[in-house]
């Protein structure tokens, strides 16, 4: 089915699904995106060839699907202010870190199908991943659009348990920013080293990809992909002796434990 999409809030993670949907053939004239400020509308339009208003009400009007795309402090205002044109029928899909269903439900005061998403930016280029759990006023054929949808930038997994949304965020939505952090260092100490930003920034991402693709197509123990390029006394091991010596397991549980955490915080923030 051809349904009218409405974006409220295109930023950062609006666009990258945006992207995603139109690189994989969502037709822009389905899609309405809304931002406060004119100035990005022409750019916006111009980039993925939809149609971009200020005007949240027209915009939930004409859709049949409604993603919420604003900061998770900004969401009861707007849709405070949208909630008096939506209608029964209409899917909304929140990307909001921590807001949970019941709350989203209580602010749209209607018994509308809401999906809580928790997407990445990966999905601008095709490889995004996203946790998803639906309230039961969502029905089958609505979350097979969901999957759908989600796939077409990317992967999805729904979970069965909302707590479980927490653990998403900081394994897959938060993720790549971990990931970005490991390449700027690599790059940096490539650097160090003496070669040029531009050959330290080629090999350490096409390594990053390399190993993201093993362990995606192989269906390989990640354990012993790195022990095959670990020789006895070579020089992979050094590394590893030295990342664990530098306490890297405690670090990357601590951050993904913070993340969860700060998830988890902001739940407790707006929950009705
Ligand atoms: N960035 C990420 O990697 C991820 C983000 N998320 C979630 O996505 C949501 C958005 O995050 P992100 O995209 O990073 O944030 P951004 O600030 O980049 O995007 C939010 C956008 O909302 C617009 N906006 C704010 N208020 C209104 C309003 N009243 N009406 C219409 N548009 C409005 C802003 O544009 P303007 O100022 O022009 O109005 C802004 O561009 C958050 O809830 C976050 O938790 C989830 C997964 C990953
Ligand atoms: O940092 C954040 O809060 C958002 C949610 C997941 C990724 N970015």
């Amino acid at each position: 089915m051809s349904l009218k999409i409405a974006f409220v809030g295109v930023g950062n993670m609006a666009s990258a699904i945006i992207g995603g949907l139109r690189a994989s053939g969502y037709a822009g004239e389905s899609i309405i995106g809304t931002s406060r400020n004119p100035d990005k509308h022409k750019s916006l339009e111009a980039q993925y060839g939809i149609v971009m208003t200020a005007d949240n009400e027209w915009a939930v009007e004409q859709a049949d699907v409604v993603f919420l795309c604003v900061k998770p402090h900004m969401m009861r205002d707007v849709i405070d202010s949208i909630a008096h044109v939506v209608r029964d029928e209409q899917l909304f899909i929140s990307v909001a870190a921590g807001l949970e269903l019941a709350a989203l439900s209580a602010w749209l005061k209607k018994p509308v199908a809401i999906v809580r998403s928790m997407p990445n930016t990966p999905s601008l280029v095709g490889v995004g991943m996203s946790g998803l759990i639906a309230n039961e006023q969502t029905t089958g054929e609505q979350k097979q659009w969901v999957s759908d949808a989600f796939d077409s930038f990317g992967g999805h997994a729904w979970v069965e348990q909302e707590e479980h949304m927490h653990t998403v965020t900081a394994l897959s939505g938060s993720a790549p920013a971990y990931f970005f952090r490991v390449l700027e260092v690599m790059i940096e100490a490539g650097q160090a080293q003496g070669l040029d930003a531009a050959t330290s920034r080629k090999l350490a991402t096409q390594a990053m990809k390399g190993a993201a693709a093993m362990v995606t197509e192989l269906d390989e123990d990640i354990a012993q992909l790195r022990r095959n390029i670990t020789s006895p006394n070579g020089t992979t091991q050094a590394a590893l002796e030295t990342l664990e010596e530098q306490g890297v397991e405690s670090l990357i549980t601590a951050a993904v434990n913070a993340c969860a955490n700060r998830s988890k915080e902001l739940g407790k923030q707006y929950k009705v």
